[in-house]
């Protein structure tokens, strides 16, 4: 009745010729010795078939598929699939291509009223059918990151309690001490290999917004997908929820924390050691990114952590690789070289200073003497100009602490340090008043203005402020977006220096080599990498970074300079594949639907 014989490399199936199609095939696998055979098949493609068996006898049948986001694909669902899934008289008949379903989720989403709601649709689309999430989001990137990114989030993390509908994420409290491996236990997909984690200190601009930071390990994942291709499942965001001195949030009812004064200490450490300890255990060698914590926390957590294990802070290492990658543009229009720079900071926090450690190393791989490369940055903090002879300076600020006469301000500070290039990273709105800018266009005939603080609402100028006060020489960057500015009958394009540009394909270059750590100059080669994809097209609409329709082409370059450094370095945990682009390219998660039966 039937035979398998074997020759030199395959086993030889013979099966009946009604039994060629897969799922049927599979099933009479299981059930070989009752059925006849006709038709020879390969053991190649016998495992295929058992693999597409297990694919579905591990899928969620009938309401229970159409209710999971990993699987969903509502009304995309094929006749054969809506027979033999138990979906049949479930959906409505049609059966529509994803094309068509984008269509409408556009078509609705620019129908709500204003971006929180466009938030509250894209985040319940996510809930409902992840793939055309994902596949929406990739193919309208500019429209929809604002709203799943800054400067929507920011506006979502404020109103996180009182817009919340289903649970994301995993949410760790100090009650969890000591149990904190078997929490991680709980969460459904047990290959993780990259965790944003926040405690919520410090929401972009906005301060400390508790548990209702998680919008943003959220926020952020999703950009790991759609900008990478790093695929949901391998992903996990967490908030660590350790209690927010944010009294409105204490006295909210609908807060979804706990409710009570921030942990600091010994205590706030313990759980963070036990939390990186239980990462490591039960997904080993996950790549761990801290975002958005407070100032204090977020530099010790780095130094303590980052030669243990693959972690890295995106406040601090990823912003600073987004706005050197900008220098590195705006002094190809200007014509000036990096270690001619003075480049003012407005700020001398995670940003600001990782900013200027970065540059110093870049100048320092260049060959400048270190001294000198300190130099060219300059801080001014809520106290103004850091020089030597303040006393309250921290350990980082005073790294860049010049001998030079103090200035209280601003405003003087520019006056008297002349820089060609001033950087926002203060999170205070506004600071780059009108004088500043036209004093910037005074001094420069280029003046560098990056207004780095999200969101929109907290950054140091709106891009129609620095063309209108520098006459239109301002070249700009902003953390969040600013629309295309029509002033003086020219068109201006405002670039986002946002760190988005880089932490993706850091995460994907990371874990594509599988390596154990991630040194800072993964953040040096991704910013020259950033750099060397702006063409000369953009620079001459005077946008100092890729267009965000390049993103994954973008993240994939990085992804292969951020490997290679893993394997110069030996830090890689994964053979070395002879084409490395084209290994991480396979990698790459596209959302399309998958044809199940
Ligand atoms: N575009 C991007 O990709 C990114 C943007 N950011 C943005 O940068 C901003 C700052 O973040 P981060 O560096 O992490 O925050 P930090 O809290 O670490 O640092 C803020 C800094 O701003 C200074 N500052 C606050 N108020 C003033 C003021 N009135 N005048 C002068 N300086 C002031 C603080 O001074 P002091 O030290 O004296 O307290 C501090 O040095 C946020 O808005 C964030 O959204 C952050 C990461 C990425
Ligand atoms: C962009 C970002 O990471 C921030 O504003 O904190
Ligand atoms: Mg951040």
């Amino acid at each position: 009745m039937y035979s398998i014989s074997f020759d030199d490399q395959d086993m030889i199936i013979r099966v009946p010729k009604e039994m060629v199609e897969p799922y049927s095939l599979a099933r009479f696998l299981g059930d070989i010795a009752t059925r006849a055979l006709t038709k020879e098949t390969s053991f190649a493609e016998v495992s295929e078939v058992i693999k597409r068996q297990k694919r579905l006898d591990e899928l969620p049948k009938g309401i229970e598929l159409l209710r999971n986001p990993d699987f969903n694909k509502s009304t995309a669902f094929t006749e054969k699939e809506r027979d033999i899934l138990g979906i049949r008289g479930l959906l409505p008949p049609k059966v529509h291509t994803i094309q068509e379903q984008m269509m409408r989720v556009l078509e609705n989403l620019r129908r709500k009223p204003n971006d929180l709601e466009k938030y509250i649709f894209m985040i319940s689309l996510q809930d409902r059918n992840k793939t055309l999430f994902y596949r929406v989001l990739l193919e309208n990137i500019e429209e929809l990151m604002p709203i799943v990114y800054t400067p929507t989030v920011g506006q979502a993390c404020l109103e996180y309690g009182h817009i919340f509908r289903r649970p994301r994420g995993i949410f760790i409290t100090p009650q969890d001490k000591g149990r904190i491996v078997n929490i991680l236990r709980n969460w459904p997909h047990k290959c993780i290999r990259i965790i944003v984690v926040t405690d919520g200190e410090r929401i972009l601009g906005l301060g400390d917004l508790g548990a209702d930071g998680m919008g943003i390990p959220v926020g952020k994942l999703a950009l790991y997908t759609a900008c990478a291709g790093i695929h949901h499942s391998l992903s996990l965001p967490i908030t660590l929820d350790v209690g927010t001195d944010n009294e409105a949030l204490l006295n909210d009812p609908l807060y979804i924390g706990i409710r009570q004064k921030r942990l600091r200490g010994p205590e706030y450490d313990a759980l963070l050691d036990e939390f990186v300890a239980a990462v490591n255990h039960v997904f080993p060698g996950a790549l761990i990114q801290f975002e958005d914590f407070g100032n204090k926390n977020a530099f010790r957590l780095l130094n303590k952590y980052r030669d243990k294990v693959c972690c890295f802070n995106d406040d601090i290492q990823g912003t600073a690789a987004v706005t050197l990658a900008g220098l590195y543009s705006a002094l190809r229009i200007t014509g000036g070289a990096l270690k001619d720079q003075r480049i003012l900071f407005l700020g001398a926090g995670e940003a600001g200073l990782g900013t200027g450690e970065l540059i110093v190393s870049a100048l320092v791989a260049e060959g400048v003497a270190e001294e000198e490369a300190r130099r060219c940055c300059w801080f001014v903090d809520s106290k103004g100009l850091i020089v030597s002879s303040r006393e309250d300076l921290t350990e980082h600020k005073r790294r860049f602490a010049h001998d030079h006469p103090f200035a209280p301000d601003l405003l003087s500070a520019v006056e008297l340090i002349k820089p060609t290039a001033l950087i926002g990273v203060s999170g205070r709105p506004g600071m780059f008043t009108p004088e500043i800018l036209a004093t910037m266009a005074r001094i420069n005939e280029r003046p560098i203005i990056f207004a780095l603080s999200n969101p929109t609402s907290n950054s140091e100028c709106t891009a129609e402020e620095a063309y209108r006060y520098t006459d239109g020489r301002a070249i700009f960057a902003s953390g969040s977006p600013f629309e295309p500015v029509e002033w003086q009958d020219k068109k201006f394009y405002p670039a986002q220096g946002n760190n988005v540009y880089i932490f993706p394909g850091v995460g994907l270059g990371v874990i594509a080599s599988w390596s154990r750590l991630v040194p800072d100059e993964m953040f040096y080669v991704a910013a020259k990498t950033l750099a060397q994809m702006v063409d000369k097209s953009d620079l001459e609409k005077g946008r100092i970074y890729p267009p965000l329709t390049r993103i994954r082409d973008v993240s994939l370059r990085i992804a292969v300079s951020v490997a290679e450094v893993a394997y110069r370095r030996g830090l890689a945990n994964l053979p070395e594949p002879e084409d490395l682009e084209a290994h991480i390219r396979s990698l790459m998660y596209y959302p399309d639907y998958e044809e199940y039966v």
